[in-house]
């Protein structure tokens, strides 16, 4: 393979050279001007879009009259108003239109016409620290969700809160919990002093989500004179139990760990005001349920604590489960509802067909075409496989349930921080981890669940940002309609990025760095140079083209396979003047004309969708024995595919006449020439347990 010298891509620079390479990104796209590339919004262009965009006014009603509505953060919903609403019926409804409706005869009438955005900071129950502290931290005014649950939290009532993949829920519960702690509801009965019991508890499922929401605790509570702790598991308890004894207002941690706590007695739960599930779903599916169960049953007076939930994905068993655990009178706040997209509509959500053998040469090729100098988050299905490709891409690491959690720590600071710019994670990474720039998510193959999708691709594409999304797919083994229809994704299907292509960019920034070459130089190699010239038969161009080529670290370029990614194959189309039902049958056709060996060494054999052929892949080597061959044969025709066309999927291949084929297998076999590598077996099986006493911490989780 051509050795690409991705070290550019992944490796941290300064702003200047990432603004340097954003630009040549930019020239790489246009350079390769393939429908692969063609299709991407630039930043300014989406959010244009969303900016211009007439978003419909969300949902926030008590559950009973719920309707689902959406609102997203380009179209602020004032929902300060709207909340009052909810707090106080029908007649603070009317007033707070009334005086709605005269703030907009002021801005019509131009008079005291004011600048200031509709959720601006200003505009909330914020008191003078915590607005300080935002405004340093650069945030202005609330998102929608964070404005839609703020004065529901402030005066009260539990919330379950829904809101798509960056679009700020963690600070829909810090803000609020921190104001009723110091200024609201919550000030006078909180316990105070030395060896204080906390009043604030929030749970998440992974140690790395738990130190990031603890991070804003402190940041945010600190400004408030608020302390906080983190639990989980994985790190010595000494230094948890020293914080918990000195008495702390703010836990964050992991179920696991907070139970381990509870019994060892190093925990007083019983005065909690605020309980938080944080990735609500996630935490009830990884067989935690029993352990939140005996968290959330510590606090005495049920009437005193506010339990609040939240997550981009509340699947129905969630909401379930979840009302056992909040008031009846809770609000909803929703801002995905019934909308078809539940992903993040910040994201260009792409399908690259490519076999697991092909991954590992492919993905550098994705990192160099899609994330415009930013970092890559590639999700892999299990631990030995994350391993395995961080060992494989240049630059990039691995993070997985079974490092070593100092380890695990180290890895994802220096992700943070640009130390390497590719990680290689299971589904640890998948929920709430927020990571300046993650310009693109790669997933090896299809989740099993919808929601792993919604949460891996919305690593990018956070807090107004775009990103891009690429999932690779085998057409035989995976289908990938199924989430396309429940996540409300309409995928871009594109073929994977040719080598010759993407060699072309690279030889346009090998260009520009020789450009960049002093003239001094000339005279040194100037002798060599008209040398080379005189004895190579090649033109200057011709030489001077492959000076480039090694410039870029090329030393030759290889075909890759539209079907399987695969390199030096070629994916060829088969007719046969009949419809093409089974593989069995396109292999008889095959035999024709080819020597059994070669029908042997195909790979990949697919059906078209319209079932009048087949796709399959052929060694760059033994293209024209293929083509010439079909001149023999009568009424065949093979022909080299410029773009895949739609295939039929693997469901289709259930049940029915089509379910197998003699000979050739089954209608998304692999054919006669073995199995091409296959995706694992070990895949992640945590569903089949979601209810079970599993706990999941160590054992029996893939991730
Ligand atoms: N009001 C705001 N103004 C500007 N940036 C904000 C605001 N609120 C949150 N952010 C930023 O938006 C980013 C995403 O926030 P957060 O991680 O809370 O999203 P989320 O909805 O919880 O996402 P996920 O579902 O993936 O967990 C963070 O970097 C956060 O600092």
């Amino acid at each position: 393979m051509p050795s690409i010298n991705l070290s550019d891509a992944m490796v941290a620079t300064s702003p200047k050279d990432k603004k340097e390479k954003k630009l040549k990104n930019q020239t790489l796209m246009e350079t390769l001007g393939s429908d692969a590339l063609s299709g991407g919004k630039t930043k300014k262009e989406s959010k244009h879009k969303k900016e211009s965009k007439k978003r419909k006014a969300s949902e926030l009603v008590d559950d009973e009259e719920r309707s689902e509505t959406s609102s997203e953060l380009g179209e602020p919903v004032n929902s300060k108003a709207m909340s009052v609403e909810v707090e106080s019926g029908k007649k603070k409804k009317k007033k707070a239109k009334v005086e709605q409706e005269e703030r907009g005869e002021e801005e019509e009438n131009g008079e005291g016409k004011s600048e200031e955005h509709p959720n601006a900071i200003s505009k909330f129950r914020i008191s003078e620290p915590l607005r300080a502290k935002l405004k340093e931290k650069g945030i202005e005014s609330l998102f929608p969700i964070q404005a839609m649950t703020f004065d529901i939290i402030l005066d009260g009532s539990d919330l379950v809160g829904r809101a798509r993949t960056g679009q700020g829920k963690t600070l829909a519960f810090v803000l609020p919990i921190l104001e009723s702690l110091t200024n609201g509801l919550a000030k006078s009965s909180r316990k105070t002093g030395y060896g204080r019991a906390p009043s604030v508890l929030v749970l998440l499922p992974t140690r790395e989500l738990a130190s990031q929401v603890f991070a804003d605790f402190e940041v945010y509570g600190g400004a408030l004179g608020l302390s906080s702790c983190c639990l989980y598991g994985g790190s010595p308890y000494h230094a948890q139990e020293l914080k918990l004894r000195r008495g702390v207002d703010i836990v964050v941690g992991t179920p696991g760990r907070v139970k381990d706590h509870i019994e060892r007695k190093n925990i007083d739960l019983s005065s909690l005001k605020f309980r938080v599930l944080d990735e609500a779903d996630e935490m009830l599916r990884m067989g935690f349920v029993e352990d939140v169960e005996l968290i959330l049953g510590q606090v005495e007076d049920l009437s005193k604590v506010q339990t609040l939930l939240f997550s981009a994905t509340l699947p129905g068993w969630v909401k379930d489960i979840a009302s056992r655990f909040l008031k009846p009178s809770k609000k909803t706040a929703d801002l995905v509802g019934n909308e078809r997209m539940k992903a993040s509509t910040n994201v260009r959500h792409i399908v690259i067909p490519c076999s697991s053998t092909a991954r590992s040469k492919l993905i550098p090729d994705i990192i160099r075409c899609y994330s415009s100098g930013g970092r890559t988050i590639i999700f892999t299905e299990t631990k030995d496989s994350a391993s395995e490709l961080a060992g494989l891409l240049p630059g990039a690491r691995a993070l997985h349930g079974d490092i070593q959690q100092a380890q695990r720590e180290v890895t994802l600071s220096g992700f943070r921080s640009g130390k390497f710019m590719a990680l290689v994670a299971t589904n640890v990474a998948a929920r709430g981890l927020d990571i300046n720039d993650v310009q693109l998510i790669i997933q090896c193959e299809p989740p099993r669940d919808v929601e792993a999708y919604i949460h891996r691709s919305g690593r990018t594409g956070r807090a107004g940002n775009t990103g891009v999304a690429v999932m690779l797919f085998d057409p035989r083994k995976s289908n990938i309609s199924k989430i396309e229809r429940e996540s409300g994704v309409k995928f871009e299907h594109i073929s994977a990025p040719q080598p010759a292509d993407v060699a072309k960019a690279a030889g346009v920034e090998a260009a520009e760095t020789i450009n960049q070459i002093s003239d001094s130089v000339i005279p040194a190699f100037k002798s060599a140079a008209e040398e080379l010239l005189n004895t190579s038969g090649l033109s200057a161009v011709e030489l001077l083209a492959k000076a480039l080529a090694k410039a870029a670290g090329y030393s030759e370029i290889k075909s890759r396979s539209l079907l399987t990614s695969m390199e030096n194959c070629v994916t060829v189309l088969l007719e046969a003047g009949k419809p093409i039902y089974t593989p069995s049958f396109a292999y008889g056709v095959l035999r024709r004309f080819l020597p059994e060996e070669k029908v042997e060494s195909i790979k990949g054999l697919t059906l078209t969708a319209d079932g009048r052929g087949a796709v399959f892949d052929v060694a760059a080597e033994d293209l024209d024995l293929f083509l010439t061959g079909q001149e023999n044969a009568a009424n065949v025709s093979l022909e080299v595919v410029k773009a895949l066309p739609p295939l039929q999927e693997r469901d289709q291949s259930r049940g029915g006449r089509f379910n197998s084929g003699s000979g050739g297998g089954g209608r998304f076999s692999f054919g006669r020439g073995g199995r091409n590598g296959g995706f694992s077996d070990r895949r992640n099986d945590r569903f089949s347990n979601r209810f079970s006493n599993n706990r999941g911490r160590s054992n029996g989780k893939k991730w």
